[in-house]
């Protein structure tokens, strides 16, 4: 494709097609639009990081990541029509204005792209990084259990050949630590919300824990109208409510840790479907699926700027 408008938002892509989209939309919006690399990847991929800012300097931010779980492609695929949308609806719609007109936004597609790679050349169902576990034949480390929260407690496995292993040491994963060192030296993020799928749920904070967060009426309340958004599209039905009381007991995940840095709207999704697909979620479906997700962001997006 030869701009952000002929791209086709309706098919799942390529690493290189992501990275050229990337560059397409910087290139198309250099008002609005910038491109950070905050790390490599273990294969020595960069770890691109859009950032949507109208001016300022570290206002306080909202930060979205999609495909930390490689095999999980609707998430990428939505990653690319957020910020498509964003670009398309500042000056046009008054909420997202608003928000960009105070607030910064920075989205991770590509968090995970040794395991997107692997995933389009060799395994489909890849979830992991893609470094090798020394003394065993088996790859990766879970980039959703490598973070120092809980890091090592029940809901991860110290077995490198599990879908679940937290890695030897937390952050030991540079694609987690590139985001741990980003969002440390940003400082003013004030929203975070790590994408996943498959399931229909959204989620907040304790996965490794059964004690509730602080804010978790808030955040309860917060999320109830989020997925309410969600379905007002086309009647898609989400569970929320914390990690470990929706889904399962999870430790060292991304938002446990991001809420315990003082980021309080600290969310994590699991987009469509419920199981009939799973990550084979058919692409006719990826524009339906961004679009619902997208009033769920707007619903946190709006709350975290008024907050
Ligand atoms: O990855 C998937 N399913 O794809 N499920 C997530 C569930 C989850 C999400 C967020 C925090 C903790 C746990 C996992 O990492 O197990
Ligand atoms: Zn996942």
């Amino acid at each position: 494709p030869r701009n952000t408008d002929s791209f086709d938002y309706a098919n799942y892509h390529t690493l290189s097609e992501i990275y050229s989209f990337q560059d397409m939309l910087v290139a198309e919006n250099p008002n609005l639009v910038s491109k950070i690399v905050i790390g490599q990847s273990y294969e020595g991929r960069p770890l691109n990081l859009l950032k949507f800012s109208t001016g300022g300097s570290s206002r306080p931010a909202i930060w979205i990541d999609t495909g930390i779980h490689s095999r999980e492609w609707v998430t990428q695929a939505s990653g690319l029509w957020f910020a498509k949308k964003i670009v398309t609806d500042y000056g046009n719609d008054s909420a997202l204005t608003t928000i960009l007109n105070n607030m910064d936004i920075f989205l991770e597609i590509a968090t995970n792209p040794d395991g997107y790679y692997f995933t389009h050349t060799s395994d489909r169902m890849w979830r992991k990084t893609r470094k090798p576990n020394p003394g065993y034949s088996c790859y990766g480390v879970d980039p959703n259990r490598n973070w120092d929260a809980g890091f090592g407690l029940p809901g991860a496995s110290s077995y490198p050949c599990s879908e679940t292993y937290h890695g030897p040491s937390a952050f030991s994963e540079s694609e987690v630590k590139s985001i741990v060192d980003f969002v440390k030296s940003h400082g003013n993020i004030k929203a975070f919300i790590s994408i996943h799928s498959y399931s229909q749920m959204l989620m907040y904070p304790y996965g490794y824990t059964t004690t509730p967060v602080k804010d978790q009426a808030e955040l309860h309340a917060l999320a109830e109208k989020a997925i309410t958004d969600l379905a007002s599209l086309y009647g898609t039905r989400y569970r929320y409510g914390s990690i470990i009381n929706v889904i399962y007991q999870a430790s060292g995940s991304t938002v446990d840790w991001t809420y315990e840095q003082g980021i309080k709207y600290s969310y994590t999704f699991e987009l469509r479907d419920t199981g009939t697909y799973g990550f084979l979620l058919p692409a006719k479906q990826i524009i339906p699926t961004a679009e619902e997700t997208w009033l769920a962001l707007m619903a946190l997006m709006d709350h975290t700027y008024k907050n």
